[in-house]
């Protein structure tokens, strides 16, 4: 497999705030990567620091097979990590026929890349006579102009309507099927999910977890249950290693899972050891769920 970005205990300290904690990651070629987490956990500032535009206080990070410097290997790099900004007096073409001349690279592409974000048919029209959703697919556009290895996007969906929303979407989704590299950052699991095969989650600098979307949920689930005899219930979870937090609310038992236990074969072992049931009800918290709790109960 192809890497194309490693991160190596990364940190940046802004005065006495860590903003990224000893951060560690690879972004291997093909796939598409969230960097997910609360706002203010540290994702524009990591982004910023493999783009060069902020200092890295300790740790490193290199691109490709690190041969190259990485003003050089940012040249093979798209990014979006602020509002789209062009000339509002310009069209379209003009402007991105600009960004071609900034960038030292063919002007050839521009009608190819107007037409994988949706706006060949108006490639004549103003910047400033576009929606956000426009301007946000014209920087896309902008971005690919120089046939990029990764396309790496902050917050790419941030104060778009529902459609504006599920355009950028699915646009990125055509980008990615093309064999371009995505890394993108955002605080909303569902985006992640819908765009993402990758992912690392962050809280306040720290990373969570990172790997694959699809096996986030790796949650053992949990028992809710109620017995003639709640303290002996209690005390026998207790004294189980399969259960690791048990909680109890309204004569109602919630036992965390450590790892895979059947109800059938739980009641069974409860009705041996003298446990009478009244109510067994196994759940599994939803992806949201374990999200929240990630990032909202833990450090
Ligand atoms: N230039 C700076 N000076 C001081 N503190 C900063 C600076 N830039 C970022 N921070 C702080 O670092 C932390 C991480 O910010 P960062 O913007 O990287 O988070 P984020 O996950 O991208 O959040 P958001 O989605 O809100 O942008 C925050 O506490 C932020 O206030």
């Amino acid at each position: 497999m192809e890497t194309i970005l490693s991160i190596n205990n990364l940190t940046k300290n802004f005065g006495n705030l860590t903003a990224v904690d000893n951060l560690s990651f690879t972004i291997q070629k093909g796939n598409v990567y969230g960097i997910l987490g609360p706002n203010g956990s540290g994702k524009s500032t990591t982004l910023g620091i493999i783009l060069n535009v902020v200092n890295k206080t300790s740790g490193n990070f290199t691109w490709f097979d690190g041969s190259t410097s990485t003003h050089n290997a940012l040249k093979k790099v798209g990014a979006i990590i602020e509002r789209p900004n062009f000339y509002p007096y310009m069209t379209a073409a003009q402007n991105l026929h600009l960004v071609c001349k900034i960038k030292g690279v063919s002007s050839q592409k521009i009608d190819e890349k107007l037409k994988i974000v949706g706006l060949l048919e108006r490639k004549n029209s103003k910047f400033r006579t576009f929606s956000l959703g426009m301007k946000q697919r014209l920087a896309i556009a902008s971005a690919l102009l120089n046939d990029p290895e990764i396309l790496i996007l902050d917050e790419p969906t941030n104060g778009l309507d529902p459609q504006g929303i599920h355009q950028i979407r699915e646009i990125i989704k055509v980008i990615a099927s093309q064999g371009t590299t995505i890394l993108l950052a955002s605080h909303l699991l569902d985006e992640v999910e819908k765009v993402c095969n990758h992912v690392v989650i962050i809280r306040r600098g720290v990373k969570l977890y990172s790997g694959p979307v699809d096996q986030m949920n790796n949650s053992h689930g949990y028992f809710l249950l109620q017995a003639t005899d709640n303290e002996k219930l209690k005390n026998w979870l207790l004294n189980h290693q399969s259960f690791h937090k048990i909680t109890e609310l309204n004569g109602k038992i919630t036992a965390h899972l450590n790892t895979t236990v059947e109800a059938a074969h739980l009641n069974e072992q409860l009705y041996t050891s003298g446990i009478t049931l009244t109510h067994l009800e196994k759940k599994k918290e939803s992806l949201e769920e374990q999200f929240l709790q990630l990032t909202n109960n833990l450090k």
